[in-house]
């Protein structure tokens, strides 16, 4: 659903992203990891088609994006950015309601409030729907936007895509579970996601591929089980660590140190 071929990314003549190759199938749920200044959220703006440069080509559903009609692709696919704007004076259900711009011009209709409502439900803040957004907690702001996000993608779509660049800063670990519950629900409904991540056992724990990014390259993009070994993370992330096995989820488990 999602195939990049050869991107790469420079800036002020750094490599910012150096000819990686990347495809995403219907359905997948894919982790992109790596040390800070990997190239994680360079490489997810150019595939959510933020960041361009020449020569670049990503084809969304069989079309490149210039080829979309700019109403019809906000309801194909959303991007969680890891800067939301954090002061918005207005109440938490209208700041979600903001998911729901391309839908409606002047007044959202039932649709629109009921995706509202479904996100909210997804990601535990109907409690906060009267509050003032500027009132928030930090951690509570970030489920709002995942809600907005969240909201922007609920249609009678098929195969949709959503890009979450660190999603679960600043959320307490119920709701860093609850939330990657949410896009596995999402993933397995024939939808695709793909997740800036720093918590690598999460990553171990739901994804269905991991990307692993250094220095703006492809160490490897392969299954959890072939990414997460002792060698590959801790010559990366330049830290020792051991690999053993979640007695719960049997998933590797990794421990630094
Ligand atoms: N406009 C720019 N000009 C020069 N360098 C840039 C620019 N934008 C990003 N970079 C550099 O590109 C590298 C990759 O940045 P990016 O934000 O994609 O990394 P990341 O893997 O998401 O990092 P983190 O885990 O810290 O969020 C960094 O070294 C950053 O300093």
């Amino acid at each position: 659903m999602l195939q990049a071929k050869d991107i790469s990314y420079n800036k002020n003549a750094f490599n910012i992203i150096d000819a990686i190759d990347f495809e995403c199938n219907q359905g997948e749920l894919i982790g992109i990891l790596g040390p800070n200044g990997a190239g994680k959220s360079s490489f997810l703006s150019i595939l959510a088609n933020e960041f361009h440069q020449k020569g670049n080509q990503v084809i969304f559903k069989n079309n490149e994006y210039k080829k979309w009609d700019s109403k019809e692709l906000p309801k194909h696919k959303a991007k969680f950015s890891q800067n939301n704007n954090s002061d918005i004076p207005l109440k938490v259900f209208d700041v979600i309601m903001m998911g729901r711009y391309p839908y409606f011009d002047n007044n959202p209709s039932q649709d629109d409030e009921d995706a509202v409502l479904y996100s909210m439900k997804k990601t535990d803040t109907e409690s906060l729907s009267n509050f003032e957004y500027n009132h928030l907690s930090g951690g509570e702001k970030q489920r709002v936007h995942l809600a907005r996000v969240i909201a922007q993608l609920e249609n009678r779509n098929s195969n949709k895509i959503l890009f979450l660049d660190e999603p679960l800063n600043n959320l307490d670990v119920l709701h860093q579970h609850n939330f990657l519950k949410y896009i596995k629900e999402f993933t397995n409904r024939g939808n695709s996601a793909l997740v800036v991540l720093h918590d690598l056992n999460l990553a171990a724990q739901f994804t269905d591929k991991i990307l692993l990014l250094k220095k703006g390259k492809k160490v490897c993009f392969d299954s959890p089980i072939n990414v997460l070994t002792q060698e590959i993370i801790s010559d990366v992330y330049n830290y020792p660590c051991t690999l053993t096995t979640n007695p719960i989820t049997n998933h590797p488990l990794i421990i630094f140190g």
